[in-house]
């Protein structure tokens, strides 16, 4: 009986054994994983070894440690790393005890992102944590291009590319001995061979995209003349210029008598001394010195060590500091408050003062004196030494060059107070000039009746009060002198050839230029060269109005209402050209006061001698003419 009762508490301390051991699994499973565990009875005590770990509220629990995997019950997944010293298979996962000394051996930061990767059950950077690692095919990462080709599936997209290029007939295969060309039905089967890179197509798209407009295939533009190797060359340069100026700043500046007038034409417009871009950083915040003080400090005179701190960068403030420190002054944050050293001062003034100068030279230009522009894109700050295409169009950059704000030859905008932007203080206003919200820091602006949604004067098509003049334009109410009364919209046609649209003396477009280099780019030439480029006679249009030197608009087939004003050598209506955001767009507004239902009227110019009725595409020139 004795015998029996002794027998029976053994087995019912294997029993509790076993059940608490059970229950451990069990309770440490919950905490980690909803999944019920595989194996029913835990390894026999040869395959495993029992550790006690420390849990994160402090407590004390047991936990398997198998011996070897080949004893371990089966899994549903593939594991593929060894168990850890403390650790636990429950089904299909490992659950990892780690020892209290590495309970904290992520950060705060890096457990929140990645619970908030995985969710967070999976409770990283405690001392439990969960794998799953599912089993994967091995995947060959190993780069052969810096932009791998494109997959397979998505070369008949290529192909598709590359034949509406083939359409312009345009396109030169890269290799002239190969025989294939792109329009050779024939050997449209050996495409594969010709299509282009991943880094080729993503430049062209790139490339499609119209800065000035933000869209793509932007009839009017062409192709971006925006590099991207610049863009980021220029975007690395931006976060050095803490010396460069604000809109605001610009705004802000002042004419100075004594400069002498640059011009991209004489010598004084290209970079000197004072006004190169330094490629060496100084510092000019008051935190960055001290920090670069108590660097000196620990670096004593290992200027190596210094060195490759910073990069090579802050040589000179390290050299400034130097000094400060051989006279013994004490380097303090409270001392680097006056350390804004009286040379940066002047390099900003001087920056100013040349860029108003400039300002006085080119915002005065009329607009029909102005080149087709296009945003400048080089790597180096604008000058005509850097091939900046402002510069040598004569133009002022806008927002929308590579340089952006920092643009040494940007226009800078006005300052005027409240609904001040229609009077001669406004530089704006007096150089035909929409403003531009994001460059010029005026209030309650008025001056931009083109790129604004106010209401349009009610104006109304009828028949003209000339006999045989057809239809005509007129006013439903009275209007003041300079009331704006619409753009004059229609085709953009080019007046002469687009290579001057370059502006840097190359004689290829840069459309072209993309094609010769096997670049896929889109048609896009919406641009009515037929018009007048490459033809000996220039075509005329009655519709049409010189936008700029290269560039004419033609409402005979696209327009609104402005297109029926009828023409009178004694007009009431004048057409006006304002630079708006770097383009040349045509105003038409009220010459003197007209009363309700009245004919507007516009001259059309010197060039136009005036018969009868009968429009004729060939019967009237476009105002003063292209250089033909
Ligand atoms: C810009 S359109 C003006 C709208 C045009 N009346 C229509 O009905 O479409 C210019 C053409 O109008 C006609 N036109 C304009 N002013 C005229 C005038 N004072 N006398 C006769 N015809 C005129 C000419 O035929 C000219 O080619």
């Amino acid at each position: 009986m004795a015998k029996k009762r002794r027998l029976s508490n053994r087995q019912d301390k294997d029993k509790n054994d076993v059940g608490s051991a059970r229950k451990k699994s069990a309770s440490t499973s919950s905490r980690v994983s909803k999944s019920p565990p595989l194996s029913l009875s835990p390894p026999s005590k040869e395959a495993a070894t029992i550790t006690t770990v420390k849990t994160p509220d402090g407590s004390l629990k047991r936990a398997f440690t198998p011996k070897s995997l080949s004893s371990l019950p089966p899994t549903t997944e593939k594991i593929l790393t060894k168990p850890g010293p403390s650790s636990q298979i429950t089904g299909d996962e490992i659950v990892m005890h780690h020892q209290p000394k590495h309970e904290l051996n992520i950060t705060e930061k890096q457990r929140l992102f990645l619970n908030a990767v995985t969710g967070p059950r999976k409770n990283f950077g405690t001392n439990h944590e969960t794998l799953r690692i599912p089993s994967f095919p091995p995947i060959d990462i190993t780069p052969k291009d810096p932009y791998p080709m494109l997959p397979q599936k998505y070369v008949p997209m290529i192909k598709f590319s590359t034949r509406m290029v083939a359409r312009n007939e345009r396109i030169v295969p890269k290799s002239e001995d190969s025989g294939k060309t792109f329009n050779d039905e024939e050997n449209n089967h050996e495409m594969s061979d010709l299509t282009p890179s991943y880094s080729s197509v993503a430049v062209s798209f790139l490339k499609l995209f119209c800065n000035q407009c933000n869209t793509f295939d932007c009839p009017l533009h062409s192709i971006s003349s925006k590099d991207v190797a610049v863009e980021a060359a220029v975007a690395l340069e931006y976060d050095k210029s803490e010396e460069a100026l604000t809109y605001t700043e610009l705004a802000e500046m002042e004419t100075d008598s004594s400069y002498t007038l640059p011009s991209p034409d004489n010598d004084s417009f290209i970079e000197d001394d004072n006004f190169s871009s330094n490629t060496e950083e100084t510092a000019t915040s008051v935190e960055m010195k001290v920090i670069l003080a108590r660097m000196k400090m620990i670096c004593g005179d290992d200027t190596q060590l210094l060195s490759a701190i910073t990069g090579g960068r802050y040589s000179s403030t390290l050299a400034t500091l130097d000094e400060e420190q051989k006279d013994g002054k004490f380097i303090t944050p409270l001392a680097h408050t006056a350390f804004k050293s009286e040379h940066l001062k002047q390099d900003k003034l001087n920056r100013k003062r040349r860029i108003s100068k400039r300002m006085e030279t080119l915002v005065g230009m009329k607009a029909i004196e102005r080149s087709f522009f296009r945003p400048c894109s080089h790597p180096d700050r604008c000058s005509r030494a850097a091939n900046c295409s402002c510069v040598a169009g004569n133009l002022i950059c806008t927002k929308q060059c590579i340089w952006g704000k920092f643009g040494d030859n940007l226009y800078p905008g006005c300052k005027c107070p409240k609904s001040s932007c229609t009077m001669e203080q406004c530089r704006c206003f007096m150089a035909n000039r929409e403003c531009d919200p994001d460059v010029c820091g005026c209030k309650c602006c008025k001056n931009n009746n083109m790129t604004s949604s106010k209401k349009k004067r009610q104006l109304f098509i009828s028949k003209s009060t000339v006999a045989n003049a057809g239809l005509g334009l007129f006013t439903k109410s009275p209007l003041a002198k300079g009331d704006f009364l619409g753009e004059y919209i229609g085709e953009y046609i080019l007046t002469r050839p687009v290579n001057s649209l370059l502006g840097n003396g190359e004689d290829v477009r840069a459309q072209d230029k993309l094609v010769n280099e096997g670049i896929p780019v889109a048609p896009i030439d919406c641009i009515r060269e037929d018009l007048h480029y490459g033809s000996s006679q220039p075509k005329e249009s009655p519709y049409g109005f010189d936008m700029t030197k290269d560039l004419a608009v033609d409402a005979i087939n696209i327009g609104n209402k402005v297109r029926y004003i009828n023409y009178s050598d004694n007009p009431n209506v004048e057409a006006i050209h304002y630079a708006v955001n770097g383009e040349t767009r045509l105003g038409i507004y009220a010459m003197c006061k007209i009363p309700a239902q009245a004919e507007l009227f516009i001259d059309y110019g010197p060039k136009y001698p005036y018969t009868t009725y009968g429009i004729s595409a060939t019967k009237y020139s476009i105002q003063n003419g292209g250089e033909n």
